[in-house]
């Protein structure tokens, strides 16, 4: 027995009945109604799934008019409950008529009860399917508006922002290939999907794809898919990040990582425009608008032999340096008030601020791992803290010797003003101690520092 909802609308009571009898061998729920005329009151019209209905009613007409009146007013009011259409007289044109007015089929009487019950459990087969079309078309967009969430802000007023902002705006609505390059942390991904939210693609997924974090034998099946017994744990056929980002765009980031081996079959499927699945021969094409990142200097990589010239010619159409932070000094404390309202929102620490010494020793420091180390510096100091201000103490600033950039002072102005912040950090920001222990008064300590700002 399936489970629905059928109406039966003809005002030949003897046709009513025998239908009647007929279909509830097969369909839960069978409905019949003689009178047209009350299809527009009938209850809960939008629950019936199928409507067999009768093309001619006025008796001694028969020109199908009526059946398809009402035929329109059914997918006026119902768009989603299928119609058949039934006449005594099988006219093809009205036939014709009537399916493209959106009848789902026809059936002429008198019926065949092998073909009726087959037309109307395929037309109930058919709406079935395209009730799931539409809820699995609702669900998708959902899941893209999830994954394309716009959960992070560009904050930065520096120049060196603002003008990395503008070529993301003039860029982001072309669809042309972009490389973001930058050191770690500086906020390439951040910039990729912005691009991504500024282009014609914003209502697509945006895919990330960290290649260094992907083993070489796993990297082709990640990217391009495979099929089921590929390989040992290929259990089912499984589209790959080119596929998913199909229509949208794709970030590939860590693009300095990849070996020669996968470089040639990354550009084989940039220039194609297609993949083929592991395990597959055939060509899947694929609409993507690419856009790689890399702290690698990937020309030098290129004069090395470590890079694929052609590969790097196809991704960086367009190059967007993002600039680390210590040259964007005056988005240092626009930031670390960003993550500080993050932060206390998320532990509940409402009222923390930071004071002045703090504040100088967060400019001071050259901050190697850019805006990441800022934000994770941040959430430990306000997590820590246990009372209102933050001061100097409460930033535990430890670059690693290994991961650093060279920082020791290379001109006298370099190491005063390395002294300077040690000494402060050193007194917890308190001016009067540094001098002191520099050998200074306060009044210099404080005009040096005033001069270090206004270079
Ligand atoms: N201008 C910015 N405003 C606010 N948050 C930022 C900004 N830039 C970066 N961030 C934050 O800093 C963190 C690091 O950024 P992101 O991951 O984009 O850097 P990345 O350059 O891609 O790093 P990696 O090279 O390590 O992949 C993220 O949490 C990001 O949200």
């Amino acid at each position: 027995m399936v489970n629905a909802r059928i109406l039966v609308v003809d005002d030949n009571k003897s046709v009513l009945s025998a239908l009647e009898i007929l279909l509830q061998f097969e369909f839960s729920q069978v409905e019949t109604l003689s009178n047209p005329n009350q299809l527009s009151s009938y209850p809960q019209l939008n629950e019936v799934d199928l409507v067999l209905l009768d093309m001619n009613f006025s008796a001694g007409v028969n020109t199908g008019n009526e059946g398809l009146f009402w035929l329109k007013e059914i997918r006026k009011k119902t768009p989603n409950t299928s119609v058949i259409m039934m006449t005594a007289y099988g006219a093809v044109d009205l036939a014709v008529e009537a399916l493209k007015e959106g009848a789902a089929d026809f059936i002429l009487k008198p019926w065949n009860n092998d073909k009726l019950m087959a037309t109307v459990k395929s037309a109930f087969q058919l709406r079935q399917s395209k009730k799931e079309i539409s809820r699995l078309k609702k669900k998708h967009s959902g899941l893209k508006q999830l994954i394309n969430e716009d959960r992070n802000y560009i904050i930065g007023n520096s120049r060196a922002i603002l003008n990395v902002l503008n070529l993301v705006r003039k860029v982001g609505k072309t669809d042309v290939n972009v490389l973001i390059t930058g050191e770690n942390g500086t906020g390439k991904e951040l910039i990729a999907r912005e691009l991504h939210r500024t282009s014609k693609r914003k209502n697509e997924v945006f895919i990330g794809v960290d290649m260094g974090s992907i083993s070489e034998n796993l990297l082709e099946s990640e990217l391009f898919g495979h099929m089921k017994g590929a390989f040992t744990d290929a259990k089912e056929n499984r589209m790959g990040k080119f596929e998913a980002a199909n229509e949208g765009s794709l970030f590939l980031d860590e693009m300095g990582n990849l070996s020669l081996q996968a470089q040639s079959k990354l550009l084989s499927a940039i220039q194609n425009k297609a993949v083929v699945r592991v395990g597959s021969n055939q060509a899947v094409p694929v609409d993507i608008r690419l856009i790689c990142a890399t702290n690698c200097n990937l020309e030098k990589m290129v004069s090395e032999g470590l890079f694929r010239e052609d590969l790097l010619y196809r991704i960086n159409t367009i190059h967007i340096e993002v600039p680390p932070l210590r040259e964007r000094g005056e988005d240092i404390l626009l930031l670390a008030d960003f993550f500080l309202k993050r932060f206390t929102q998320k532990y509940d620490k409402a009222g923390l601020r930071i004071n002045q010494a703090a504040q100088e020793k967060l400019m001071q420091y050259n901050w190697p791992g850019n805006i990441r180390e800022l934000q994770h510096t941040m959430e430990r100091a306000v997590i820590l803290n246990e009372g209102n201000v933050l001061k100097p103490t409460d930033f535990i600033l430890q670059a690693k010797i290994g991961a650093l950039p060279d920082t020791s002072p290379k001109t006298l102005d370099e190491m005063e003003q390395q002294m300077i912040s040690h000494a402060l950090e050193q007194h917890d920001g308190n001016y009067s101690a540094a001098a002191e222990q520099l050998g200074i008064t306060r009044q210099t300590l404080y005009n040096k520092m005033r001069k270090r700002k206004e270079k």
